[in-house]
């Protein structure tokens, strides 16, 4: 009989903020069962994770972790804006070689490490399981995104023999049939933004679709969403892929295993540079009385957007604390004068930043809802935090997650392909007041189940210690 392997996990995520602070908040989990980590990051965002955050003594408590770091194949000079998508895939492919030779010699370094004995990678960049399939390590593949999203990509052929897409006409509101479990309420406008190609090469159907049947080759899946939430889609998906693990919403599953639960606080993976000042704001506002605005890490609007979404606010009255990254307004001349309205009501209501502590903000008493583009992580955030929304979709899952939002869960309302001060104002309306209480009501039992999920004994629990079990019981394959 020869001895178990000790086990040794390796992360890799997709390097953008939504899906690295997803899977470092998994390998932090993994990290409370004592095995071996190592979590290996592109060295541009690297170093923008210890410029922000305190990551690095946040996981010093644990001797068996590592960060490890990687090139991007990218110039410095590069933008690394998911609109290059090309070129972040063809970087990452190019640093196979470095990945594999990362992989033969992580245990070989002075610090005793074991030889590595699993690979989490995110399921977006599946194309590296050629080289964990080469040397024998399983590989679990963690896709960020919503299992509705997943689902919808790995439908992709049955819309094309079913003639569904490319869409024949302009119709946006015309029912899908051929995503199973979804033939009643998903419409054109409702499928991941990239099914709105005309191309079939269009380059971020490619990736998705592709990876998503890519992924279905590894050991199992993992899902940041839970049975309640999301179980009969999971239902759909089972036969197709392998084993999947629903272990969210994480970051409360992390709250709730977190040995001293009241340190949340301090437990950010941004990417950006965290504006607290709004916190002492949020502190002076009566109950439930403002709306949060955020449209997370990836989404760029145009100033015409920005203004329109800023008088829809101002002419809400309600009060609002909108993040509005450096990087996201596309065409903004600085030059050009906000008009004295917008400033004024600024300044009497709202309040602006650059970036804030969006889990803390989303469960301060003062606010009462939340404008997001539908990014899976704000989504479970939201969800946990009890807070119903008003869905301004952008990109890729975020179309579906509206309308599983607004029409299936029913906590929030959905304005996608509407960008008009007065539909602003009217939603931020029916948000904050006029429908606020029937999407209370449903978001309250949403938001008990997603609870009961991540605490002993529920779903997500025990599906986290399952997969905690599976890993360990791994064998290599050579
Ligand atoms: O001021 C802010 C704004 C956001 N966040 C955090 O940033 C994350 C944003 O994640 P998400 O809501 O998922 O949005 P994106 O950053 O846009 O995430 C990308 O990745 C997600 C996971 O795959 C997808 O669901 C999204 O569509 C995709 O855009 C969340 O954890 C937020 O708490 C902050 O900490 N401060
Ligand atoms: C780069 C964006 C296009 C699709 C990606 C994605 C996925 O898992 O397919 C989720 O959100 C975005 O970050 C990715």
């Amino acid at each position: 009989m020869g001895h178990k392997p000790v086990a040794h996990v390796l992360i890799f995520p997709f390097p953008a903020q939504g899906h690295i602070n997803s899977m470092l908040k998994l390998a932090e989990l993994l990290c409370f069962s004592g095995l071996h980590v190592t979590f290996l990051n592109t060295k541009h965002y690297h170093q923008r994770l210890l410029r922000f955050t305190n990551a690095q003594t946040r996981f010093a408590c644990f001797p068996k972790f590592r960060f490890e770091t990687i090139p991007d194949g990218l110039p410095d000079d590069h933008s690394r804006s998911v609109n290059y998508v090309n070129d972040l895939i063809t970087g990452l492919e190019s640093v196979k070689p470095a990945f594999r030779e990362l992989i033969i010699f992580s245990h070989l370094k002075s610090d005793n490490r074991p030889p590595v004995t699993c690979t989490i990678l995110d399921g977006l960049i599946a194309f590296f399981m050629d080289v964990t399939k080469e040397l024998g390590i399983p590989s679990i593949s963690f896709r960020t995104a919503s299992g509705s999203y997943l689902w919808s990509c790995f439908c992709c052929h049955k819309l094309i023999e079913a003639g569904e897409f490319p869409f024949a006409d302009n119709d946006m509101d015309k029912l899908i049939t051929s995503v199973p479990g979804m033939e009643s309420f998903v419409r054109r406008r409702d499928l991941p933004s990239f099914y709105r190609a005309k191309d079939l090469n269009d380059p971020f159907l490619q990736l998705a679709v592709t990876q998503t049947l890519n992924s279905t080759n590894a050991s199992a899946t993992i899902l940041n969403t839970f049975e309640d939430l999301e179980g009969p889609i999971i239902s759909q998906m089972t036969p197709h892929f392998p084993k999947i693990y629903t272990i969210g919403p994480l970051h409360a599953q992390l709250n709730s295993r977190r040995p001293n639960s009241s340190q949340t606080s301090d437990s950010s993976n941004s990417l950006w540079e965290i504006d607290r000042s709004c916190m002492t704001w949020l502190d002076s506002q009566p109950l439930k009385s403002v709306v949060y605005v955020s449209f997370g890490s990836i989404a760029s609007i145009t100033r015409d957007e920005m203004l329109e979404f800023w008088y829809g606010l101002v002419n809400s009255r309600k009060r609002f604390l909108w993040v509005i990254r450096p990087d996201s307004v596309k065409d903004n001349d600085e030059k050009s004068q906000i008009p004295a309205v917008l400033t004024e009501g600024t300044q009497e209501r709202g309040y602006i930043v650059g970036w804030c502590p969006q889990e803390e903000v989303l469960v301060h008493p003062a606010v009462g809802g939340f404008v997001t583009h539908s990014g899976w992580n704000s989504t479970l955030e939201s969800i946990i935090a009890g807070l119903p929304m008003v869905c301004w979709p952008h990109l890729a899952d975020q179309q579906i997650n509206s309308r599983f939002v607004s029409e299936i869960w029913k906590i929030g309302l959905d304005m996608k392909d509407m960008c008009d001060r007065s539909s602003v104002e009217k939603m931020v309306n029916d948000l904050m007041e006029n429908r606020r209480d029937e999407l209370e009501k449903s978001m309250n039992k949403i938001s008990q189940m997603a609870k009961k999920s991540v605490t002993e004994g529920g779903s997500s629990w025990c599906n986290m210690e399952d997969l905690i079990e599976d890993i360990k019981s791994m064998k290599l394959q050579v």
